[in-house]
């Protein structure tokens, strides 16, 4: 999959682009992340890509031609990489506080894409004049001030390459996060035995695979439950979770 990424910070990219799976993913080439800097497309000699709000105001406003410029070179690389550069195959996605928050959901429908283009803001946001005539989607991490869209930017991609098929050690590790089966995930021990004078529950050392799936996922439940209450009522059980609840319901009777 394709990523550009346009942002006057494009060094803060390296945090996805050197690291981890994501930095995997693009060592192996099964993920694109260019990142293109407003700024280089700017002609005065201060390299202005902000200017003062008109209307007044406190902070600055990114100027819409430079990022426009940006916007049509990401698309023209997008289609060097094979991309079909239409807002259904690569859209253009401007992260903003004004946009839909993002969810597990959203990010499994947009591994289907070519590639996007993603617009990262700073000061105040950016002239409406280019959002109006470039941005197919806006989205949102929450509702909480930052400074700046590079962060979502980052979040977004790397829950999508997380998704994107043979990225990730055995698939089923992605399809069982809690988050996709609408659970909390149990928790987790490993070496040493002994911790601060802990132990480690003995189904885990049991060997039993069936009892602990089980024990695994009643402390699935139980969290979810207890911490995520919202989650527990959106819970849809599969036919097997169904009866592993009923038997754990039976359990807890006796
Ligand atoms: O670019 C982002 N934030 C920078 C930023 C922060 C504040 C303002 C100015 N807002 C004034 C105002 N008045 C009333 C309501 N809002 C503009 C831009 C961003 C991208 S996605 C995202 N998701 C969650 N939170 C975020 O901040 C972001």
């Amino acid at each position: 999959m394709y990523f550009a990424v346009i942002s006057i910070f494009p060094e803060m990219f390296a945090t996805i682009r050197e690291f981890g799976i994501t930095g995997r993913a693009v060592t192996q080439e099964q993920v694109t992340i260019e990142c293109i800097n407003p700024r280089d497309y700017t002609t005065d000699n201060y390299r202005r890509i902000d200017e003062r709000p008109y209307g007044g105001g406190p902070g600055m406003v990114m100027m819409a031609e430079p990022l426009s410029q940006a916007i049509e070179d990401a698309r023209l690389r997008a289609s060097q990489h094979g991309c079909r550069v239409d807002s259904e195959h690569c859209p253009v996605i401007y992260m903003s506080p004004q946009g839909k928050t993002l969810s597990e959901s959203s990010v499994v429908s947009m591994t289907e894409y070519d590639g996007m283009i993603l617009l990262c803001g700073r000061y105040e946001g950016i002239d409406e004049r280019l959002l109006s005539q470039y941005v197919d989607i806006e989205i949102s991490l929450g509702d909480y001030v930052l400074t700046g869209g590079e962060l979502p930017a980052m979040v977004l991609m790397d829950s999508v390459i997380r998704r994107l098929p043979d990225i990730m050690g055995d698939d089923k590790s992605a399809e069982q996060d809690s988050f996709v089966d609408g659970l909390l995930d149990c928790p987790h021990y490993t070496k040493p035995h002994e911790f601060a004078g802990m132990a480690v529950p003995e189904v885990l050392l049991s060997g039993h695979h069936a009892n602990i799936a089980k024990w695994r996922f009643s402390q699935q439940v139980e969290r979810t439950q207890t911490r995520r209450p919202d989650l527990w009522q959106a819970f849809t059980p599969t036919v097997e979770q169904a009866k592993w609840l009923k038997a754990l319901a039976k359990a807890d009777k006796k």
